[in-house]
């Protein structure tokens, strides 16, 4: 299975002056953690990183120091991470038939979650990872008044990793730009496209690095997980 990993944003929202994926976690960057886990999946073949060219020299150092057994490409970024996954599609070898995209900054995401979603891709042509909602959540409108309290039912919170059939997936990236789409993940691209989207059981602590906040909370997960193995 393929794997692209966009890792080219700057984490505004961590506050941070560069990128967060090279920010340290339990005395290692950020993209270590999710190379090790990309690493240890038994279905990932090959691994694509997206990353702006100025950060490529310390991408390479971290590959290196993982002594990483899997072929590694790094492809250049985009503005937007739609525009980084573009990117990271062209950049596919060939023969790439279904790719599974993971966000560089979901460090948290187990070997086993990776071999979940590509054993399930070989069965449909889209799937995310997701995690049922545990809040209630209210719809509101410009004023702050609610306006809605949807089913909680029907409410489930994305992750990657998010896979696909790659000519599909193509095909669904050149028509968003063609219509101007912005979307902040791949599978939004087929929701439009009116093409189905299967859900996998994603996991909790499958959290998204976005702010401080989230780092201590993954700082934590991991040190649990660590203790765990000894
Ligand atoms: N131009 C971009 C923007 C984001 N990403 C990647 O997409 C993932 C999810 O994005 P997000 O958490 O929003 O990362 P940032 O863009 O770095 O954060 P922020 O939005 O706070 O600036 C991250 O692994 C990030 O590196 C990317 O490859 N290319
Ligand atoms: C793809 C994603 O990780 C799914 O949760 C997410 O949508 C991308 O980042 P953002 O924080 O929503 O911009």
């Amino acid at each position: 299975m393929y794997l692209l990993i966009p890792a080219a944003g700057m984490g505004r929202r961590m506050g941070s002056s560069r990128n967060k994926l090279l920010l340290s976690l339990l005395g290692q960057p950020l993209l270590a953690w999710t190379l090790k886990a990309a690493e240890a999946s038994q279905s990932i073949t090959w691994i694509g990183i997206m990353g702006q060219p100025y950060d490529f020299e310390e991408f390479k150092a971290i590959a290196e120091s993982l002594h990483l057994t899997k072929p590694l490409q790094l492809i250049q970024g985009g503005e937007t991470r739609q525009d980084s996954v573009y990117n990271g599609l062209q950049g596919l070898p060939e023969r790439a038939e279904r790719v599974l995209i993971h966000d560089g900054a979901r460090c948290l995401a187990t070997p086993e979650l990776f071999d979940r979603c590509a054993a399930e891709l070989q069965h449909c042509q889209g799937l995310i990872a997701a995690i049922p909602v545990k809040d209630t959540i209210k719809v509101v409108n410009e004023q702050h008044r609610i306006t809605d309290t949807p089913n909680r039912q029907y409410l489930w919170a994305a992750q990657t990793p998010q896979g696909f059939e790659v000519e599909l997936l193509k095909r669904c990236h050149q028509y968003g730009r063609e219509q101007g789409w912005q979307v902040t993940d791949d599978a939004a691209l087929l929701e439009k496209c009116e093409i189905p989207v299967k859900i996998v059981e994603g996991e909790e602590t499958n959290l998204k690095v976005t702010t401080p906040v989230d780092l201590a909370i993954a700082e934590f997960i991991l040190r649990q997980r660590v203790i765990s193995e000894q």
